[in-house]
């Protein structure tokens, strides 16, 4: 986990993604680790359908001798914020990281631990022989066992009411597990419910008008889900920075299957599933209430 205090109310949380890459800024602001597809993505969203989504982008400022982008704090303002991070998509890693992997396996041992802590049986018996494996290789063996391969989407961490992160969710698979721990992260409140399905769907409307999003494959990219206790709620799209512009002659579809080569990453398969699973587990609380009134 990582976590600094800032002089304001409430402080910087990071649930997932590499520690590091943030740095606290000023008041309604974050400084990101400088990449240059990242800024190129919340450069081009500023003038598209998605802005509403995304982060504002402030630019790009330099800070003892290291670039940052600066982008719009989404927890600003919020007491005591609770927040899950998302990652979206069927694919979590770049064609072109599969490629390279195809061409010159690199073999990592630091996956093969993590793989290992999970799951001992996980490994081939060549991986165990080598004690490590290649990113894409450990990349889909994450996909397959979290929800990422069946539904498109899957919990990367959570955080309730400025508690600890929560990042023990990689075997987070079905419908069902997911609802549990969006009633539980909602603490069973419909209105906030409620309104992160509404955001998704007027979400999946700017998405399918995008020229943005038509043009770009949107890998390893989060949905960040964020709502305090006075019932303020909002679903934001992060992460950009392994989003690449596909080929010129491509427009992508985002809900159909992933073949090498055809650039796809299930996008909107992915934020389809989430909003049907949200839908269920509104269903599932009003049946819970149903029965309790009539208990009494
Ligand atoms: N604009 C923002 N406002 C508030 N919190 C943010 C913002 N952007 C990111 N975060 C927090 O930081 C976490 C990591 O963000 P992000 O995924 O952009 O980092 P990353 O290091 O690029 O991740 P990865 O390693 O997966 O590529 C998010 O889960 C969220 O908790
Ligand atoms: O969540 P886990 O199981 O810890 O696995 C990491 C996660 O998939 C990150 O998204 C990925 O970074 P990128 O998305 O930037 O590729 C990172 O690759 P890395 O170790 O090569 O940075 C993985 O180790």
């Amino acid at each position: 986990m990582v976590h600094w205090s800032l002089k304001r109310h409430n402080s910087w949380v990071q649930l997932a993604g590499h520690e590091g890459n943030f740095k606290p800024s000023e008041r309604g602001q974050i400084l990101k680790k400088f990449s240059q597809v990242e800024n190129s993505c919340l450069e081009a969203l500023m003038q598209d359908v998605l802005r509403p989504y995304v982060p504002t982008y402030y630019g790009v400022v330099e800070k003892e001798q290291e670039k940052y982008i600066r982008m719009e704090d989404l927890l600003q303002g919020l007491e005591r914020p609770s927040i899950m991070d998302c990652k979206i998509g069927v694919r979590t890693y770049l064609e072109e990281e599969l490629a390279k992997a195809l061409q010159k396996p690199t073999p990592r041992k630091d996956m093969y631990q993590k793989m290992v802590k999970v799951d001992p049986e996980a490994p081939t018996a060549e991986e165990r022989a080598q004690q490590a494996i290649t990113k894409p290789r450990y990349m889909q063996w994450r996909e397959s066992i979290s929800s990422t391969a069946t539904m498109g989407f899957r919990i990367e961490g959570i955080t309730m009411e400025g508690g600890t992160v929560q990042r023990d969710f990689k075997q987070i698979r079905t419908k069902e597990q997911i609802m549990e721990t969006f009633l539980s992260f909602t603490r069973r409140r419909k209105d906030i419910l409620a309104a992160y399905q509404s955001r998704l769907e007027s979400m999946k409307v700017a998405l399918q008008e995008s020229a943005f999003f038509k043009t770009h494959e949107v890998i390893g990219s989060s949905l960040l889900f964020v709502h305090d206790t006075k019932g303020h709620a909002n679903v934001w799209m992060i992460d950009f920075g392994k989003t690449l512009a596909a080929p010129s002659h491509m427009s992508l579809r985002h809900d159909v299957p992933w073949q090498v080569g055809n650039h796809e990453d299930g996008y909107l398969l992915g934020l389809g599933n989430l909003a049907e699973t949200i839908k269920s587990t509104i269903h599932q609380l009003e049946e819970d209430q149903e029965t309790m009134d009539l208990d009494q």
